[in-house]
């Protein structure tokens, strides 16, 4: 459904991610008997979705005191395979600008495969895995170098800082990698961050910078996110589609994720096109955080606040830190199976999960590792942290807090899944 004036209506649609009515607060809870209370899962301030105006969106942008950008492949290479040094100056310039006005600024610059390729003498991007591993060894150096020159001349020091997903799953590195950039942005640097191309696995891959570019976002607690790519706006099909229509600003894109016609890449050098832009603007809207898609041509304009590209006013109030890392970084190593009961209590938003409630335990898990927490009939309804080993699990299921303390002891009467540690998906 899009509006006339191109901002797509979400009037009918008021609901939150995890299924609520928005600002609604769930009051089903669960306990066992024992005095286990039970209070909200999820930010149960009230949140109005469509309170956010498209100009309110812009303006937070403007202001952002910390921000992130995004840049993709096209919009700093050649079709050859070798950079484009004219965009990639103007892109510096404007990210330069806003450091300069005195904002923490990330610049999530992917390219090293697109700028890798020509040198190496390949006609055109390589698919597969190990080739374009090397393209992007050869291509970031050169990208770096570039960035160098291009920053030096605004007296703007930049550092690179190379991520595997992994990396943003595991808590120990993510702590590493969130200080290491707190520390960059505090010295005045701007941080340049990449996909570590030549270390990432095929299985646990991002591809694409987009999501990465949201998980940073969430990860510096950023006030607004920049996706700057090859298309000047969202459309409501691929552009290249006759009847295709600008949208200029989305209220709601959990809602609206649906109804929008995306297709893959346009340019022959980028990855995941319009998806996965869409599941970084989703990212960060349930995470607090405004965001604005244009072309990197409008990065000044889109960075000032102008009306430009799209943008995807917050859909929620920003978690914790943690709680983001759980809902979007985490890599559940296994399920626990809720029963009927225990499912209502979890989606309603407002309960730990005690082992009382849960049927079946599936994976090779210690305690503290990501799991999911999936219905009987296996859709996923949340991922916690669980607080006991796999092993000790089987043990523990369908027993209630009193049983666990007498039959195997105080440590073992906790919830499975504190509501602490749980995030509705
Ligand atoms: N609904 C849509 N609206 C806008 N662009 C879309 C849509 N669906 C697919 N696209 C394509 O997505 C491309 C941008 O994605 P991609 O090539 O991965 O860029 P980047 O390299 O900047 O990440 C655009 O060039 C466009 O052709
Ligand atoms: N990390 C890779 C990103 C690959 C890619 O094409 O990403 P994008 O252009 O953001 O869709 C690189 O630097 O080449």
């Amino acid at each position: 459904m899009t509006g006339g004036d191109g901002q797509l209506g979400a009037e009918s649609r008021l609901q939150a991610e995890d299924g609520s009515a928005a600002g609604e607060e769930s009051a089903a809870g669960v306990t066992d008997g024992t005095g286990i209370a039970s209070v909200s899962v999820d930010d149960d301030r009230r949140f109005t979705v469509g309170d956010w105006t498209a100009e309110e969106t812009r303006r937070a942008v403007a202001a952002a005191k910390t921000i992130v950008v995004k840049v993709g492949s096209s919009s700093l290479t050649q079709p050859s395979g070798h950079l484009d040094v004219d965009k990639l100056d103007a892109l510096s310039g404007a990210v330069a600008s806003v450091r300069l006005a005195g904002a923490n600024v990330v610049l999530v610059s992917s390219g090293a495969i697109a700028a890798g390729f020509g040198p190496l003498g390949f006609a055109s991007r390589p698919t597969d895995v190990a080739t374009q591993q090397a393209c992007a060894s050869v291509g970031q150096g050169l990208l770096m170098a570039q960035y160098e020159t291009a920053f030096g001349r605004y007296g703007v020091r930049v550092g690179q800082l190379l991520i595997t997903a992994g990396d943003t799953m595991q808590p120990q590195q993510y702590r590493n990698a969130r200080r290491t950039m707190a520390t960059m942005l505090e010295l005045g640097v701007v941080p340049i961050v990449n996909e570590n191309d030549a270390l990432a696995s095929n299985e646990i891959r991002f591809g694409d910078n987009d999501r990465l570019s949201a998980l940073i976002a969430n990860m510096v607690r950023a006030d607004a996110l920049v996706l700057l790519t090859d298309v000047d706006a969202l459309y409501t099909a691929p552009p290249k589609e006759p009847g295709s229509r600008k949208i200029t600003f989305v209220p709601n894109v959990t809602a609206m994720i649906d109804e929008i016609r995306v297709g893959g890449t346009g340019s022959g050098v980028g990855t995941g096109g319009m998806v996965t832009k869409l599941e970084a603007a989703r990212m960060a809207a349930v995470s607090g955080i405004p965001a604005v898609m244009t072309c990197a041509s409008n990065a000044g304009p889109a960075l000032m606040g102008d009306n430009v590209g799209t943008a995807f006013a917050p859909v929620k109030h920003r978690g914790s830190a943690k709680r983001l890392w759980i809902k979007f970084a985490s890599h559940p190593q296994g399920t626990l199976v809720a029963d009927a009961g225990a499912a209502a209590a979890v989606r309603a938003g407002r309960a730990s999960l005690l082992a009382a409630g849960v049927l079946e335990t599936r994976g090779d898990f210690s305690a503290g590792d990501a799991v999911w927490i999936d219905d009987e009939a296996g859709n996923h309804l949340a991922r916690g942290l669980v607080a006991y080993d796999s092993e000790e699990v089987p043990d523990m299921l369908g027993r209630t807090t009193a049983q666990l303390r007498r039959l195997l002891g105080d440590e073992y009467a906790h919830p499975l899944v504190h509501r602490d540690n749980l995030v509705l998906v």
